[in-house]
C-alpha cells in the first residue's frame, strides 16, 4: 500500500448498554484507528444513545438483522482500506486487539484473527463451537484454531472479493472459509487475556439457540458450495 491506509473499526452491537461505552473508550485508544463505526442492530436498550457519545458514526438498524448483516452495513459506510472488526462487549480487551493490525499493515497477512486463551468456563455452547471449528478444518485443511472469533483485521479487497455470507453468527465461519478458499493469507494473533472469564449467558437460551442455528446453517451452506 503506497498511501497511509485508512483504518475503520466496525463494531456490531445488540443490547450492549452495559459494556459499549467502556469498549468504545478502549477502541479510541488503539493507535492508527481513523474512524469508529457502531452498527446498532435494533437494540431495545440505550446502546445507540451511548454509542453516539463515543463513535464517529452510528448506524441504527430499526430491526434486529443479525451480526453478519450488521457488519455488512458497517462496511458499506466505512472509508477504510483495512477493517478492524470488534465485538461490542470487549471492554478490557479492545485495546489489545490493536495488535491485529500490524501483520496486515506490514503486508504479512490479508486477514488476522485474535486467538484468546480459552475461557475458564465455556458454558453449554462450547460443543457447538467445537463442532464448527472442526468443520472449518475439514473444509479448508487449516490448522488455525480461532476460526470463529469476531475480532479481526481484514483488508478491504478481501471483503470485496469473497462472497460474504451474512447469516448472523455464521459470518465468522463464512469469512474464514471463504478467505482461505480464495487463497488469502490468514493468520492468528495470540492475545494474552481471555475474551471472557466465564461463558457469558446474558441473553439466555434463545440467543444461544439462534446462534447455534446460524452457525450450523452456514456450515452446511459452505459444505455444499462448489470450491
Ligand atoms: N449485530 C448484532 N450483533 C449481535 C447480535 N447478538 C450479539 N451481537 C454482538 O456480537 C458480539 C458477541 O456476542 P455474544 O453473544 O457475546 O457471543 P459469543 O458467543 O460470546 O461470541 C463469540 O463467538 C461468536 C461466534 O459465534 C463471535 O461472533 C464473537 O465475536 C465471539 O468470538 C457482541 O458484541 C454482541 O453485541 C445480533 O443479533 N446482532
Amino acid at each position: 500500500m503506497e498511501k497511509e491506509p485508512i483504518i475503520s473499526a466496525i463494531i456490531p452491537a445488540y443490547n450492549e448498554e452495559e459494556r459499549i461505552e467502556t469498549t468504545l473508550r478502549a477502541v479510541r485508544r488503539i493507535p492508527l484507528v481513523d474512524e469508529i463505526i457502531v452498527v446498532d442492530d435494533g437494540s431495545r436498550d440505550a446502546t445507540e444513545q451511548l454509542a453516539r457519545r463515543h463513535a464517529d458514526y452510528v448506524i441504527r438498524l430499526p430491526k434486529n438483522r443479525g451480526k453478519g448483516q450488521a457488519l455488512a452495513e458497517g462496511i458499506r459506510y466505512a472509508a477504510g482500506d483495512v477493517y478492524l472488526f470488534l465485538d461490542a462487549d470487549l471492554e478490557r480487551h479492545a485495546k489489545l486487539c490493536g495488535s491485529l493490525l500490524s501483520p496486515v499493515l506490514a503486508g504479512e497477512a490479508d486477514m488476522t484473527i485474535a486467538r484468546f486463551p480459552p475461557a475458564r468456563k465455556k458454558g453449554g455452547f462450547g460443543l457447538v463451537k467445537g463442532l464448527a471449528r472442526s468443520g472449518v478444518r475439514r473444509l479448508t485443511g487449516t490448522t488455525l484454531q480461532a476460526t470463529l472469533s469476531g475480532q479481526r483485521a481484514v483488508k478491504r479487497e478481501v471483503m470485496q472479493s469473497i462472497s460474504i455470507l451474512p447469516s448472523g453468527f455464521g459470518i465468522e465461519l463464512g469469512l474464514t472459509v471463504s478467505a482461505l478458499r480464495f487463497g488469502y493469507c490468514v493468520k492468528e494473533v495470540p492475545l494474552p487475556m481471555s475474551h471472557r472469564e466465564t461463558g457469558r449467558d446474558w441473553n439466555g437460551f434463545l440467543h444461544r439457540g439462534r446462534q447455534f442455528l446460524q452457525i450450523l446453517r452456514t456450515l452446511i451452506k459452505l459444505w455444499r458450495q462448489p470450491v
